[in-house]
């Protein structure tokens, strides 16, 4: 069952511990980076099981809201965060909530591959072992490279240095190393930006598969894509003033309503390719 506390940050277990659809709710009032206000005035449910595709010109704060869903921008020193981010419920901001252990449960897979310098089998293994996981590291592995689509070129080569690989075998070997801790959510940045098309399909095609194990959420550059895979779309649009460009969400649902009966006078014009 649910053992989630503001302190606490627990995956649960079984299907009835979550009452409610979405994994993460957040109402992001203002991020900051500095003095720069980069997102304003934005709430994004990631509904569970599903992928939910974020969509919006460059510099609207896809990526940074994404980002502040499992803490990852913790790492920059001037980000500042306003409001709330919650999962199944529980604050991941609220103090004393470890950011690492956050990250064990909602996972990242970044825009370029970036496998670390190591043998395939020791970079899906890396956080089982910072884990200190107990159970068998070798089927746990090998679960997650067949999840990611890839056991089968790998399996005789597991030895062989991660950076071997091709661009798209890399990105499936990432995806294996986030997924290999059994994570909930998945945070896909832009995933395929750096592959080719055939790469590219092969990645959305995984993603589809994915999403019957994991929530996903999904930034991408490429309206097609989110057609092709997300469930559900968010777009963001920007304001632009003296200070700079500020993202905030326009309009998420459907991905069906999204993009053939938007609500939004903004959302049509983006849909239609009338700005980029
Ligand atoms: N580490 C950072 N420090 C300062 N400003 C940042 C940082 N990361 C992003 N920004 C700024 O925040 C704004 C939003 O950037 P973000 O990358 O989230 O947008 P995006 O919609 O994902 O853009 P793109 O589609 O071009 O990748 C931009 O103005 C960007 O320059």
């Amino acid at each position: 069952m649910v053992t989630a506390t503001a302190h606490s940050i627990t995956k649960p277990i079984g299907v009835e511990a979550n009452s409610s659809d979405n994994v993460i709710d957040c109402h992001l009032e203002e991020i900051h980076y500095g003095d720069f206000l980069a997102v304003r005035n934005s709430q994004v449910p990631i509904k569970k099981g599903g992928i939910t595709g974020f969509i919006g010109p460059s510099g609207c704060g896809k990526s940074t809201v994404l980002r502040s869903l499992n803490r990852m921008n913790d790492l920059i020193p001037s980000f500042r965060l306003k409001g709330t981010v919650t999962y199944h419920g529980s604050d991941i901001y609220a103090k004393g909530v470890d950011p690492v252990l956050v990250r064990r449960y909602i996972g990242m897979v970044f825009q370029q591959p970036n496998p670390f310098s190591m043998s395939i089998f020791d970079n899906v293994a890396f956080g089982l072992r910072l884990n200190r996981y107990k159970g068998d590291i070798a089927e746990r592995v090998q679960l997650a490279l067949e999840r990611s689509a890839l056991w089968t070129e790998v399996k005789d080569k597991l030895q062989s240095s991660g950076l071997s690989l091709s661009g798209g075998q890399q990105q499936r070997l990432c995806i294996a190393r986030a997924i290999a801790t059994e994570p909930d959510v998945l945070l896909m940045d832009e995933p395929c930006s750096a592959l080719d098309p055939i790469a590219t399909r092969q990645i959305e095609e995984l993603m589809l598969e994915l999403k019957k194990n994991y929530t996903v959420a999904l930034v991408t550059h490429n309206m097609q894509q989110a057609t092709r895979v997300a469930d559900y779309t968010a777009f963001f649009g920007v304001d632009i003033s003296q200070s700079g460009r500020t993202g905030h969400l326009v309009e998420m649902g459907l991905t069906e309503q999204i993009f053939n009966d938007p609500k939004q006078e903004l959302t049509k014009q983006y849909v239609a390719g009338e700005f980029s």
